[in-house]
């Protein structure tokens, strides 16, 4: 990522109230190319996992560590469903809810990131209990919550979209983890197989509420900016398990 682009996230600038929005079509285009940018399937760390070259170390370390994240997206949208003002659409962000915590005890995206680390020989009570969260991976998340906490319903579903690239992404992992990391046993694949189609859907859903809500110049500024401040997140959670992983081969 360049530093210009890193720059570009003006989530504080003043807004120019003559400018006019852009057309559907433009604002979306600009939504997409954010990820197109910016996702983190082109961040290093990721790009080594695709290939095959991480050790089991690096992979269990990325595993726990992105269980802090994984925990976390039902609590800020728990924030965001306190947002939202019509039974409709916080029925919409209680299914997202659900499907990660699951309607009952093992069940649900955040059980099969457990069964993940089991099938990659990580005990579920390691993952429960956090210790070894790297203190990057802990701000990055942090900052996503209380995005998602302080910021306006528009922008903290803007910061979902992140979704839109997913989906390609899970799609992948998996076959990634199929051909060079067969040391983990398959049903552990289960959560980025559930989260393909369950990833489509959300990034649908939640574009058109971006796309409906964000009328003037300045809210489609805002929901491309918070856009690229989910990318940071996502981007520098990665760089904190990477250089842990650099650090221990020193
Ligand atoms: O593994 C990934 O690369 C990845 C990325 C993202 C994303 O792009 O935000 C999510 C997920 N996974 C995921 O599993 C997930 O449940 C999820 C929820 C959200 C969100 O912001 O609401 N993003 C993501």
């Amino acid at each position: 990522m360049s530093t210009t682009a890193l720059n570009s996230t003006a989530l504080n600038r003043a807004p120019d109230p003559l400018a006019e929005p852009w057309r559907p079509a433009e604002f979306e285009a600009r939504l997409r190319a954010v990820g197109e940018e910016r996702y983190h399937d082109s961040h290093p760390f990721n790009l080594r996992m695709h290939s095959g070259d991480l050790s089991q170390d690096e992979l269990r370390r990325w595993i726990v560590n992105r269980f802090h994240y994984q925990r976390h997206i039902p609590v800020k949208d728990a924030l965001i469903t306190a947002k939202l003002d019509t039974p409709v659409l916080r029925r919409m962000w209680l299914r997202r809810i659900q499907d990660h915590d699951g309607l009952q005890d093992r069940e649900g995206g955040i059980e099969r990131w457990l069964r993940l680390g089991e099938a990659a020989g990580v005990h579920r009570e390691t993952l429960l209990s956090g210790d070894s969260v790297l203190p990057g991976v802990r701000l990055a998340v942090d900052g996503y919550v209380n995005f998602c906490r302080l910021r306006t319903p528009l922008e903290a579903v803007a910061a979902s979209l992140t979704e839109l690239s997913a989906p390609d992404l899970m799609r992948t992992r998996i076959e990634a983890f199929q051909r060079h990391y067969r040391w983990i046993e398959p049903q552990g694949l289960a959560y980025f197989r559930t989260r393909v189609s369950q990833g489509r859907r959300d990034s649908r859903e939640a574009l058109d509420l971006v796309l409906d809500w964000a009328r003037s110049r300045d809210d489609q500024e805002r929901a491309v900016a918070a856009l690229r401040f989910k990318c940071d997140v996502l981007w520098s959670l990665l760089d904190a398990v990477d250089q842990a992983g650099r650090r221990e081969q020193e």
